[in-house]
């Protein structure tokens, strides 16, 4: 029985600030770093065979911070093979190192024309019910950016391709990715319906963990 945790990102400038975030590449707050070194105490333990994150810079520094407590080192393998030629040779894993796999499918939803803007200020220009709707609906895009549903449809294709192949294979795998992004993952692996997912939050840098076993994902309390 091998294991999958998930982890989103410690609290970014931007969580702070209270400002949509999305694509853009903020990193870590102070609080942000703290809570990516607690959450490493917490996994000091596990045993850590492949991790995977995404492109953004708050994911993959709560990943690193999350390794160092482990004292190893991740190894980019990128996708591109002229790139993945150029860094790394994959065969050659010194015993601290894991292979790192770095996905945009797994970066936090795209939020458009909300981007920057602060949440509380928003909810005064458009209305808490509208801004709600725009943040937590399933299928509803807020001003130029992705749904929910959306960001599933690239983060779940991603997900049975890559990281489902490494759990069959008996690896304990770690996905540091983003609220959305993970909450995607968590609303397929629990098969949560589209009207209960806007319920589902996750708080920064605190794992949750399944058993997988036989295909199957059992959630670890
Ligand atoms: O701003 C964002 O990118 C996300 C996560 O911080 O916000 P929300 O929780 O509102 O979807």
């Amino acid at each position: 029985m091998n294991y999958l945790i998930l982890v989103r990102h410690g609290q970014s400038r931007w969580n702070l600030e209270n400002r949509f975030t999305g694509w853009v590449d903020v990193p870590l707050s102070e609080k942000g770093i703290r809570e990516a070194m607690d959450c490493a105490t917490e996994l000091e333990n596990m045993e850590i065979d492949v991790a995977f994150t995404s492109k953004l810079i708050r994911a993959q520094e709560t990943l690193f911070l999350i390794l160092a407590k482990q004292k190893k080192s991740g190894v980019f393998l990128h996708e591109s093979k002229k790139r993945d030629e150029w860094s790394h040779h994959p065969s050659r894993f010194e015993e601290n190192e894991i292979p790192v796999f770095s996905n945009d499918a797994l970066n936090e939803r795209f939020y458009g024309e909300l981007q920057g803007q602060n949440k509380q200020e928003a909810r005064g220009k458009f209305g808490e019910e509208q801004v709600f709707i725009w943040r937590r609906s399933y299928d509803i895009q807020p001003p130029g950016g992705e749904s929910l549903k959306d960001t599933y449809e690239r983060t779940i294709p991603y997900f049975k391709e890559a990281i489902i192949p490494q759990l069959e294979n008996e690896k304990n795998v770690l996905v540091a990715a983003h609220g959305n992004s993970l909450r995607s993952v968590i609303k397929y692996i629990e098969n949560i319906s589209d009207e209960d997912i806007p319920k589902l939050e996750l708080a920064t840098g605190k794992p949750v963990y399944y058993q997988f076993e036989n295909g199957k994902f059992t959630k670890e309390e």
